[in-house]
Protein backbone atom coordinates (compact mmCIF):
# COMPACT_ATOMS: atom_id res chain seq x y z
CA UNK A 1 0.00 0.00 0.00
CA UNK A 2 0.90 3.20 -1.06
CA UNK A 3 1.64 6.33 1.82
CA UNK A 4 1.64 9.12 -0.89
CA UNK A 5 -0.96 11.71 -1.27
CA UNK A 6 -2.80 11.68 -4.28
CA UNK A 7 -1.62 13.45 -7.72
CA UNK A 8 -3.06 16.83 -8.10
CA UNK A 9 -4.04 17.90 -11.37
CA UNK A 10 -1.70 20.72 -13.51
CA UNK A 11 -4.35 23.37 -13.46
CA UNK A 12 -5.40 22.62 -9.47
CA UNK A 13 -1.76 22.48 -8.70
CA UNK A 14 -1.55 25.83 -11.02
CA UNK A 15 -3.89 27.33 -9.15
CA UNK A 16 -2.95 26.67 -5.52
CA UNK A 17 0.38 28.39 -6.32
CA UNK A 18 -0.99 31.33 -7.62
CA UNK A 19 -2.95 31.65 -4.79
CA UNK A 20 -0.24 31.76 -2.69
CA UNK A 21 1.12 34.94 -4.86
CA UNK A 22 0.41 38.59 -4.59
CA UNK A 23 1.87 41.87 -6.51
CA UNK A 24 5.27 41.94 -4.71
CA UNK A 25 5.44 45.99 -2.54
CA UNK A 26 5.75 48.72 -5.38
CA UNK A 27 9.11 50.58 -5.92
CA UNK A 28 9.98 53.53 -8.36
CA UNK A 29 11.97 52.36 -11.18
CA UNK A 30 13.72 53.53 -14.49
CA UNK A 31 11.02 53.07 -17.27
CA UNK A 32 12.70 50.63 -19.18
CA UNK A 33 13.81 48.51 -16.22
CA UNK A 34 9.59 48.41 -15.68
CA UNK A 35 9.67 46.04 -18.92
CA UNK A 36 7.85 42.80 -17.67
CA UNK A 37 6.25 44.27 -14.83
CA UNK A 38 2.65 45.42 -14.23
CA UNK A 39 1.85 48.92 -13.17
CA UNK A 40 1.29 49.63 -9.71
CA UNK A 41 -0.92 52.51 -9.84
CA UNK A 42 -3.11 54.21 -12.59
CA UNK A 43 -0.46 56.77 -14.77
CA UNK A 44 -2.19 60.19 -15.98
CA UNK A 45 -1.29 61.74 -19.09
CA UNK A 46 0.43 64.84 -18.49
CA UNK A 47 1.17 65.84 -22.36
CA UNK A 48 -1.54 65.73 -25.34
CA UNK A 49 -0.34 63.86 -28.12
CA UNK A 50 0.23 64.36 -30.82
CA UNK A 51 0.35 67.90 -29.57
CA UNK A 52 -1.44 69.24 -33.20
CA UNK A 53 -3.15 67.63 -35.86
CA UNK A 54 -0.35 66.60 -38.47
CA UNK A 55 0.38 64.67 -41.81
CA UNK A 56 -0.07 61.25 -42.25
CA UNK A 57 2.02 61.26 -45.50
CA UNK A 58 4.30 63.58 -47.19
CA UNK A 59 2.48 65.19 -49.61
CA UNK A 60 0.20 68.44 -50.10
CA UNK A 61 -2.24 69.44 -47.21
CA UNK A 62 -5.12 71.10 -49.25
CA UNK A 63 -8.87 72.35 -48.78
CA UNK A 64 -10.98 69.55 -49.52
CA UNK A 65 -13.55 72.32 -51.01
CA UNK A 66 -11.32 73.11 -53.76
CA UNK A 67 -11.03 70.16 -54.95
CA UNK A 68 -15.07 69.28 -55.46
CA UNK A 69 -14.69 70.15 -59.31
CA UNK A 70 -13.16 68.57 -62.49
CA UNK A 71 -9.32 66.78 -61.61
CA UNK A 72 -6.82 67.34 -61.87
CA UNK A 73 -7.12 70.65 -59.76
CA UNK A 74 -3.61 72.87 -60.03
CA UNK A 75 -3.57 74.82 -56.16
CA UNK A 76 -0.80 76.74 -55.71
CA UNK A 77 1.59 75.98 -52.61
CA UNK A 78 2.18 78.99 -50.33
CA UNK A 79 4.89 77.26 -47.92
CA UNK A 80 6.78 73.62 -47.32
CA UNK A 81 6.03 72.71 -43.44
CA UNK A 82 8.80 69.92 -42.48
CA UNK A 83 8.48 67.80 -39.10
CA UNK A 84 9.48 70.09 -36.50
CA UNK A 85 8.65 73.06 -37.74
CA UNK A 86 5.58 75.17 -37.29
CA UNK A 87 3.43 76.11 -40.41
CA UNK A 88 3.57 80.02 -40.76
CA UNK A 89 0.39 80.69 -42.94
CA UNK A 90 -3.21 79.81 -43.45
CA UNK A 91 -3.95 77.75 -45.99
CA UNK A 92 -6.76 79.81 -48.17
CA UNK A 93 -8.97 79.05 -51.13
CA UNK A 94 -7.30 77.67 -54.21
CA UNK A 95 -4.35 77.37 -51.99
CA UNK A 96 -2.12 74.20 -50.75
CA UNK A 97 0.50 73.57 -48.23
CA UNK A 98 3.84 70.85 -48.99
CA UNK A 99 3.80 68.95 -45.96
CA UNK A 100 5.98 65.98 -44.60
CA UNK A 101 5.22 63.49 -42.55
CA UNK A 102 4.45 64.03 -39.03
CA UNK A 103 4.61 68.16 -39.81
CA UNK A 104 2.08 70.21 -38.05
CA UNK A 105 -1.39 70.58 -40.29
CA UNK A 106 -1.45 74.44 -41.41
CA UNK A 107 -4.75 75.72 -40.32
CA UNK A 108 -7.36 75.76 -43.21
CA UNK A 109 -6.52 72.78 -44.66
CA UNK A 110 -8.97 69.54 -43.58
CA UNK A 111 -7.08 66.86 -45.52
CA UNK A 112 -3.64 65.72 -47.28
CA UNK A 113 -2.86 64.25 -50.38
CA UNK A 114 -0.03 61.96 -51.05
CA UNK A 115 2.78 63.13 -52.89
CA UNK A 116 1.93 60.05 -55.37
CA UNK A 117 -1.38 61.07 -55.83
CA UNK A 118 -0.22 64.65 -57.53
CA UNK A 119 2.11 66.55 -60.28
CA UNK A 120 4.31 69.11 -59.43
CA UNK A 121 4.02 71.81 -61.93
CA UNK A 122 7.40 73.47 -63.63
CA UNK A 123 7.95 76.83 -62.68
CA UNK A 124 7.51 78.47 -65.76
CA UNK A 125 3.91 77.20 -66.03
CA UNK A 126 2.69 78.30 -62.18
CA UNK A 127 0.03 80.70 -61.85
CA UNK A 128 0.85 85.26 -62.26
CA UNK A 129 3.18 85.88 -59.33
CA UNK A 130 3.18 82.18 -58.14
CA UNK A 131 6.00 80.45 -58.88
CA UNK A 132 5.12 76.97 -57.07
CA UNK A 133 1.78 75.13 -57.81
CA UNK A 134 0.95 71.61 -58.13
CA UNK A 135 -1.59 69.25 -59.93
CA UNK A 136 -3.68 67.36 -57.56
CA UNK A 137 -4.99 64.01 -59.13
CA UNK A 138 -7.69 63.30 -56.63
CA UNK A 139 -10.48 64.58 -54.41
CA UNK A 140 -9.51 63.35 -50.96
CA UNK A 141 -12.57 63.37 -48.31
CA UNK A 142 -12.08 65.50 -45.23
CA UNK A 143 -9.69 63.91 -43.04
CA UNK A 144 -7.39 62.30 -45.01
CA UNK A 145 -4.25 61.51 -43.96
CA UNK A 146 -4.58 63.58 -40.94
CA UNK A 147 -3.18 62.21 -37.70
CA UNK A 148 -5.30 64.22 -35.08
CA UNK A 149 -4.03 65.51 -32.04
CA UNK A 150 -4.88 63.86 -28.77
CA UNK A 151 -4.69 60.28 -31.09
CA UNK A 152 -1.91 58.78 -28.95
CA UNK A 153 -3.06 60.69 -25.24
CA UNK A 154 -5.27 63.63 -23.65
CA UNK A 155 -3.50 65.43 -20.96
CA UNK A 156 -5.91 64.75 -17.76
CA UNK A 157 -6.44 61.24 -19.16
CA UNK A 158 -5.79 57.50 -17.51
CA UNK A 159 -2.81 56.84 -20.12
CA UNK A 160 -2.34 53.59 -18.43
CA UNK A 161 -4.56 51.73 -15.64
CA UNK A 162 -3.22 50.39 -12.61
CA UNK A 163 -2.21 46.56 -13.52
CA UNK A 164 -1.46 47.15 -17.16
CA UNK A 165 1.55 44.59 -18.39
CA UNK A 166 4.67 46.93 -19.54
CA UNK A 167 5.35 45.79 -22.85
CA UNK A 168 7.92 47.96 -25.37
CA UNK A 169 4.81 50.31 -26.74
CA UNK A 170 3.93 50.69 -23.15
CA UNK A 171 7.00 52.12 -22.21
CA UNK A 172 7.29 54.26 -25.30
CA UNK A 173 4.00 56.02 -24.21
CA UNK A 174 5.51 56.82 -20.47
CA UNK A 175 8.98 57.84 -22.36
CA UNK A 176 6.68 60.45 -25.07
CA UNK A 177 4.82 61.82 -21.72
CA UNK A 178 8.17 62.91 -20.49
CA UNK A 179 8.05 60.32 -17.26
CA UNK A 180 11.42 58.60 -16.35
CA UNK A 181 10.17 56.38 -13.72
CA UNK A 182 7.53 54.61 -12.81
CA UNK A 183 5.92 52.68 -9.96
CA UNK A 184 5.88 48.80 -10.42
CA UNK A 185 5.85 45.73 -7.99
CA UNK A 186 9.81 44.79 -6.72
CA UNK A 187 11.52 42.41 -8.22
CA UNK A 188 11.09 38.49 -6.74
CA UNK A 189 14.36 37.60 -4.79
CA UNK A 190 14.82 34.52 -5.24
CA UNK A 191 16.78 31.66 -3.77
CA UNK A 192 17.63 28.70 -5.72
CA UNK A 193 19.44 25.94 -3.63
CA UNK A 194 20.91 22.59 -5.01
CA UNK A 195 20.93 19.23 -2.87
CA UNK A 196 22.86 16.17 -3.87
CA UNK A 197 25.93 14.31 -2.81
CA UNK A 198 26.42 13.65 -6.73
CA UNK A 199 27.32 17.41 -7.52
CA UNK A 200 29.96 19.50 -7.69
CA UNK A 201 30.29 23.04 -9.17
CA UNK A 202 31.58 23.55 -12.67
CA UNK A 203 34.76 24.84 -11.89
CA UNK A 204 35.71 21.87 -9.46
CA UNK A 205 37.21 18.61 -10.79
CA UNK A 206 33.83 16.06 -10.88
CA UNK A 207 36.36 13.11 -8.69
CA UNK A 208 33.15 10.66 -9.52
CA UNK A 209 30.22 13.78 -9.45
CA UNK A 210 28.09 15.60 -11.81
CA UNK A 211 28.01 18.71 -12.35
CA UNK A 212 25.11 20.96 -10.55
CA UNK A 213 23.35 22.17 -14.14
CA UNK A 214 20.16 22.79 -12.28
CA UNK A 215 20.73 25.60 -10.06
CA UNK A 216 22.78 28.18 -12.48
CA UNK A 217 19.72 26.73 -15.23
CA UNK A 218 17.05 28.13 -12.93
CA UNK A 219 19.19 31.26 -11.70
CA UNK A 220 18.74 31.97 -15.60
CA UNK A 221 15.29 31.21 -15.60
CA UNK A 222 14.04 33.34 -13.27
CA UNK A 223 16.48 36.32 -14.41
CA UNK A 224 14.43 35.46 -17.77
CA UNK A 225 11.16 35.77 -15.85
CA UNK A 226 11.93 38.93 -14.17
CA UNK A 227 13.20 37.93 -10.99
CA UNK A 228 16.32 38.68 -9.07
CA UNK A 229 18.39 35.06 -8.28
CA UNK A 230 20.93 34.39 -5.68
CA UNK A 231 22.59 30.78 -5.91
CA UNK A 232 22.93 29.47 -2.25
CA UNK A 233 25.20 26.49 -3.63
CA UNK A 234 24.86 23.01 -3.09
CA UNK A 235 23.71 21.28 0.15
CA UNK A 236 24.95 18.17 0.63
CA UNK A 237 22.47 14.84 1.07
CA UNK A 238 21.71 14.72 5.24
CA UNK A 239 19.19 16.30 7.02
CA UNK A 240 21.32 18.85 8.91
CA UNK A 241 23.07 20.27 5.67
CA UNK A 242 19.88 20.54 3.79
CA UNK A 243 18.07 22.71 6.62
CA UNK A 244 21.34 24.72 7.29
CA UNK A 245 21.49 25.65 3.95
CA UNK A 246 17.21 26.34 3.86
CA UNK A 247 17.52 28.36 7.01
CA UNK A 248 19.71 31.06 4.94
CA UNK A 249 16.68 32.05 3.34
CA UNK A 250 15.28 34.99 5.04
CA UNK A 251 14.75 37.70 2.95
CA UNK A 252 13.55 36.01 -0.18
CA UNK A 253 9.84 36.10 -2.26
CA UNK A 254 10.30 32.22 -3.62
CA UNK A 255 13.03 29.83 -2.44
CA UNK A 256 13.68 26.85 -5.27
CA UNK A 257 15.08 23.64 -4.14
CA UNK A 258 16.25 21.42 -6.85
CA UNK A 259 15.77 17.50 -6.26
CA UNK A 260 15.53 15.86 -2.84
CA UNK A 261 11.73 15.40 -3.18
CA UNK A 262 10.78 12.10 -4.52
CA UNK A 263 10.89 8.84 -1.97
CA UNK A 264 14.79 8.04 -1.87
CA UNK A 265 16.81 7.55 1.35
CA UNK A 266 18.39 10.59 0.38
CA UNK A 267 15.18 12.63 0.06
CA UNK A 268 15.44 14.92 2.40
CA UNK A 269 13.54 18.33 1.25
CA UNK A 270 10.44 18.06 2.86
CA UNK A 271 11.47 17.18 6.15
CA UNK A 272 14.05 19.79 6.41
CA UNK A 273 11.16 22.45 5.01
CA UNK A 274 9.19 21.14 7.56
CA UNK A 275 11.67 21.65 10.46
CA UNK A 276 11.73 25.18 9.60
CA UNK A 277 8.40 25.94 10.03
CA UNK A 278 7.57 25.81 6.15
CA UNK A 279 3.82 24.81 5.90
CA UNK A 280 3.39 22.25 3.15
CA UNK A 281 0.59 22.74 0.79
CA UNK A 282 0.91 19.78 -1.59
CA UNK A 283 3.68 17.23 -2.68
CA UNK A 284 3.22 15.58 -5.82
CA UNK A 285 1.56 16.80 -9.07
CA UNK A 286 -0.10 14.06 -12.08
CA UNK A 287 2.48 15.10 -14.78
CA UNK A 288 5.43 13.65 -16.23
CA UNK A 289 7.95 14.96 -16.00
CA UNK A 290 7.77 16.74 -12.93
CA UNK A 291 5.68 14.81 -10.66
CA UNK A 292 7.55 14.95 -7.19
CA UNK A 293 6.78 18.65 -7.30
CA UNK A 294 6.43 20.03 -3.81
CA UNK A 295 5.08 23.72 -2.37
CA UNK A 296 5.34 25.27 0.80
CA UNK A 297 4.96 28.66 2.19
CA UNK A 298 6.26 30.48 5.10
CA UNK A 299 5.06 33.73 5.76
CA UNK A 300 4.70 35.40 2.79
CA UNK A 301 7.15 33.22 1.36
CA UNK A 302 6.99 30.69 -1.33
CA UNK A 303 8.88 27.87 -1.14
CA UNK A 304 8.95 25.20 -4.53
CA UNK A 305 10.77 22.41 -4.13
CA UNK A 306 11.70 21.11 -7.92
CA UNK A 307 12.37 17.77 -8.35
CA UNK A 308 16.30 16.65 -9.67
CA UNK A 309 15.98 15.36 -13.46
CA UNK A 310 17.21 18.46 -15.24
CA UNK A 311 14.04 18.61 -17.50
CA UNK A 312 11.89 17.96 -14.43
CA UNK A 313 13.70 21.04 -13.18
CA UNK A 314 12.84 23.03 -16.34
CA UNK A 315 9.24 21.99 -17.24
CA UNK A 316 8.22 22.40 -13.68
CA UNK A 317 10.08 25.87 -13.53
CA UNK A 318 7.61 26.71 -16.44
CA UNK A 319 4.85 25.07 -15.64
CA UNK A 320 4.47 26.46 -11.78
CA UNK A 321 7.43 28.80 -11.21
CA UNK A 322 7.42 31.40 -14.19
CA UNK A 323 3.37 32.20 -12.96
CA UNK A 324 4.09 32.65 -9.83
CA UNK A 325 7.17 35.22 -10.23
CA UNK A 326 5.18 37.01 -13.01
CA UNK A 327 2.02 37.24 -10.47
CA UNK A 328 4.47 38.48 -7.97
CA UNK A 329 5.82 41.13 -10.57
CA UNK A 330 2.07 41.77 -10.49
CA UNK A 331 0.95 40.69 -13.72
CA UNK A 332 -2.83 39.14 -14.13
CA UNK A 333 -2.61 36.81 -17.29
CA UNK A 334 -0.07 34.44 -15.97
CA UNK A 335 -0.85 31.15 -17.47
CA UNK A 336 1.25 29.69 -20.32
CA UNK A 337 0.38 30.72 -23.37
CA UNK A 338 -1.20 27.74 -25.09
CA UNK A 339 -1.35 27.52 -29.15
CA UNK A 340 -2.71 24.90 -31.50
CA UNK A 341 -0.91 22.62 -33.80
CA UNK A 342 -1.22 19.57 -35.13
CA UNK A 343 0.66 16.05 -33.95
CA UNK A 344 3.22 14.78 -36.33
CA UNK A 345 3.53 10.97 -36.00
CA UNK A 346 1.60 9.16 -32.85
CA UNK A 347 1.81 9.26 -28.96
CA UNK A 348 0.74 6.94 -26.33
CA UNK A 349 0.96 6.32 -22.78
CA UNK A 350 -0.97 4.80 -19.88
CA UNK A 351 -3.75 7.19 -18.33
CA UNK A 352 -2.99 8.52 -15.19
CA UNK A 353 -0.18 11.65 -15.64
CA UNK A 354 -0.25 14.40 -17.94
CA UNK A 355 2.79 14.24 -20.54
CA UNK A 356 4.40 17.17 -21.70
CA UNK A 357 6.25 16.20 -24.36
CA UNK A 358 8.92 17.99 -26.00
CA UNK A 359 8.58 18.91 -30.10
CA UNK A 360 10.23 20.67 -32.20
CA UNK A 361 7.90 22.92 -34.70
CA UNK A 362 7.73 23.90 -38.37
CA UNK A 363 5.21 25.97 -39.93
CA UNK A 364 3.13 24.01 -42.61
CA UNK A 365 0.28 24.86 -44.83
CA UNK A 366 -1.17 27.51 -42.47
CA UNK A 367 -0.52 24.96 -39.28
CA UNK A 368 2.14 24.68 -36.53
CA UNK A 369 2.84 20.95 -37.24
CA UNK A 370 5.18 19.67 -34.10
CA UNK A 371 7.52 16.27 -33.77
CA UNK A 372 8.07 14.97 -30.73
CA UNK A 373 12.12 14.95 -29.71
CA UNK A 374 13.88 11.26 -30.16
CA UNK A 375 14.17 10.81 -26.37
CA UNK A 376 11.50 12.06 -23.50
CA UNK A 377 13.77 10.88 -20.33
CA UNK A 378 13.83 13.71 -17.38
CA UNK A 379 17.38 12.84 -16.89
CA UNK A 380 18.92 13.82 -20.15
CA UNK A 381 18.75 17.69 -20.72
CA UNK A 382 19.46 16.41 -24.35
CA UNK A 383 15.81 15.76 -24.38
CA UNK A 384 15.19 19.41 -24.29
CA UNK A 385 17.41 20.63 -26.13
CA UNK A 386 16.11 21.89 -29.72
CA UNK A 387 12.39 22.17 -28.02
CA UNK A 388 10.43 24.76 -29.11
CA UNK A 389 6.46 23.71 -27.33
CA UNK A 390 5.91 21.19 -24.93
CA UNK A 391 2.21 19.33 -26.28
CA UNK A 392 0.17 18.27 -23.52
CA UNK A 393 -0.82 14.94 -23.62
CA UNK A 394 -3.93 15.20 -21.40
CA UNK A 395 -3.98 12.78 -18.23
CA UNK A 396 -6.64 10.58 -18.85
CA UNK A 397 -5.66 9.75 -22.64
CA UNK A 398 -3.69 7.11 -23.67
CA UNK A 399 -3.00 7.82 -27.39
CA UNK A 400 -2.75 10.68 -29.90
CA UNK A 401 -3.25 9.45 -33.95
CA UNK A 402 -1.20 11.34 -36.32
CA UNK A 403 -2.33 14.86 -37.27
CA UNK A 404 -4.19 14.95 -33.99
CA UNK A 405 -4.84 18.53 -32.88
CA UNK A 406 -3.24 19.34 -30.09
CA UNK A 407 -2.33 21.88 -27.69
CA UNK A 408 0.80 23.57 -27.01
CA UNK A 409 2.74 25.87 -24.53
CA UNK A 410 5.71 27.74 -26.25
CA UNK A 411 8.79 27.35 -24.15
CA UNK A 412 10.07 30.41 -22.26
CA UNK A 413 13.91 28.45 -21.66
CA UNK A 414 14.71 28.82 -26.00
CA UNK A 415 17.45 31.12 -27.77
N1 LIG B 1 10.35 5.07 -6.22
C1 LIG B 1 10.24 6.20 -6.90
N2 LIG B 1 11.33 6.77 -7.41
C2 LIG B 1 11.22 7.89 -8.11
C3 LIG B 1 9.97 8.48 -8.33
C4 LIG B 1 8.82 7.86 -7.76
O1 LIG B 1 7.69 8.33 -7.92
N3 LIG B 1 9.03 6.75 -7.05
N4 LIG B 1 9.90 9.60 -9.07
C5 LIG B 1 10.93 9.79 -10.07
C6 LIG B 1 10.81 11.10 -10.63
S1 LIG B 1 9.48 11.35 -11.58
C7 LIG B 1 11.76 12.05 -10.47
S2 LIG B 1 11.62 13.51 -11.34
C8 LIG B 1 12.91 11.88 -9.62
C9 LIG B 1 13.04 13.12 -8.76
O2 LIG B 1 13.81 12.84 -7.72
P1 LIG B 1 14.40 13.92 -6.74
O3 LIG B 1 13.79 15.23 -6.92
O4 LIG B 1 14.35 13.33 -5.41
O5 LIG B 1 15.88 14.09 -7.26
P2 LIG B 1 17.13 13.12 -7.08
O6 LIG B 1 16.67 11.73 -6.95
O7 LIG B 1 18.01 13.65 -6.06
O8 LIG B 1 17.80 13.33 -8.49
C10 LIG B 1 17.19 12.91 -9.66
C11 LIG B 1 18.22 12.96 -10.79
O9 LIG B 1 18.58 14.28 -11.08
C12 LIG B 1 19.98 14.48 -10.97
N5 LIG B 1 20.22 15.79 -10.38
C13 LIG B 1 19.84 16.17 -9.17
N6 LIG B 1 20.21 17.43 -8.94
C14 LIG B 1 20.83 17.88 -10.04
C15 LIG B 1 21.42 19.10 -10.39
N7 LIG B 1 21.43 20.15 -9.55
N8 LIG B 1 21.98 19.21 -11.60
C16 LIG B 1 21.98 18.16 -12.46
N9 LIG B 1 21.40 16.97 -12.17
C17 LIG B 1 20.86 16.81 -10.98
C18 LIG B 1 20.41 13.39 -10.05
O10 LIG B 1 21.77 13.11 -10.16
C19 LIG B 1 19.52 12.26 -10.43
O11 LIG B 1 20.01 11.59 -11.56
O12 LIG B 1 12.76 10.75 -8.83
C20 LIG B 1 12.33 9.58 -9.53
N10 LIG B 1 12.35 8.48 -8.63
O1 LIG C 1 8.47 13.04 -13.63
MO1 LIG C 1 10.10 12.92 -13.22
O2 LIG C 1 9.86 14.51 -12.97
O3 LIG C 1 10.15 11.82 -14.56
O4 LIG C 1 11.43 13.22 -14.14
Amino acid sequence: MSDTPALLPVEEARARILGLCTPLPPEWVPVDDALGRALAEDVLARRTLPPWDNSAMDGYAVRTADLLGPLPTRLSVGETVFAGKLPLREVLPGTCARIMTGAPLPSGADAVVMRERTRSVPPEQANDAVNDAVDILEAPGPGQFIRPRGEDAREGDVLLRRGTPLGIPELGLLWAQGMASVPVPRRPRVAVLSTGDELCRVDEPPGGRIVDTNAPALALAVRRAGGVPTLLGIARDTPEAVQEALARTDGFDVVLTSAGVSVGDHDFVKDALEALGVVQHFWRVAIKPGKPLVVGQRGAALFLGLPGNPTSSLVTFELFVRPALRRLLGLEDVEPARVPGRLEGRLAKAPGLAHFVRVTSTWRAGELWVKPLGTQTSGALRSASAASHLLHFPREQSSLTDGSHVELIPLSWVA
